[in-house]
């Protein structure tokens, strides 16, 4: 494949994306022409009001949908040409998702939680033991982790999440309105989780967000309005 000089080093790259739902006169055209580079170990950030599209063109980044129109390249290869199979590949090796609830199992401590998604990936023991607890360690939450979900406060459940989606050592982190439901004093602290995997670990991680004070920690703020970006600061 042919790569410019530029596209090389980035991880993830859309080139005029659009998606839209639907068939005839009742399509709704929700992306309309989007194109995105984003250098490996960046911190990005959408933001956009809702209905702006932020969550279909994660989910599209994501390898969870397909895009209507448009082609989107994960560390040079078209993903958006893979069957279905070798992006559910690409979602369980590379990719972790994050969202707006964490969604953890009610029954199991943080770490349980954690160890399960790894489990099911049929990753052994003797490496889930390593991966989990490296991973609660990330998100600082060792001294918490035989916590169960309904012990722990909103901020800790989604450091929990945050620790299942990165167990696994993902390039990409995608989380989807990470702090929505956070008050604003634990969304930054969600955000310096971020900002930390990031700069200590190389991560990539993209994220959206209504919320402008969240913006000064990340690298890049793209606004989305009507399915397309306006602006990039
Ligand atoms: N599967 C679908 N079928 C039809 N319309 C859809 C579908 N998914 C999303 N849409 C529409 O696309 C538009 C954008 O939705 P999207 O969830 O991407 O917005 P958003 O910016 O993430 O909004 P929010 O901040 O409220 O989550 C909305 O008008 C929504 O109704």
């Amino acid at each position: 494949m042919h790569n410019s000089p530029n596209s090389q080093t980035d991880l993830i790259k859309a080139t005029h994306v659009t998606r839209s739902f639907g068939h005839g006169p009742g399509a709704v055209s929700v992306l309309k022409g989007v194109n995105l580079s984003v250098p490996s170990g960046s911190f990005i950030a959408f933001r956009g009001r809702s209905g702006s599209g932020k969550t279909t063109l994660i989910n599209l980044l994501g390898a969870l949908d397909k895009p209507t129109e448009g082609s989107i390249l994960f560390a040079g290869q078209e993903i958006t040409k893979y069957s279905d199979r070798e992006r559910d590949e690409l979602r369980r090796t590379k990719f972790g998702l994050i969202f707006q609830s964490s969604a953890l199992l009610p029954m199991m401590s943080a770490y349980e939680n954690v160890d399960f998604t790894l489990r099911i990936a049929g990753i052994s023991k003797q490496d889930r033991d390593i991966a989990v607890l490296r991973a609660l360690e990330h998100v600082g939450l060792k001294s918490r982790m035989h916590h169960r979900p309904f012990e722990m406060s909103g901020g800790e459940q989604q450091r929990t999440a945050i620790a299942r989606a990165i167990a696994h050592n993902p390039t990409l982190l995608l989380a989807d309105e990470p702090t929505a439901e956070l008050d604003s004093r634990t969304g930054l602290q969600i955000m310096k989780v971020f900002r930390d995997l990031v700069r200590l670990e190389g991560m990539t991680v993209i994220l959206t967000t209504h919320d402008p004070t969240m913006m000064d920690l990340v690298d890049q703020v793209y606004e989305l309005e009507d399915g397309q970006f306006v602006e990039t600061q």
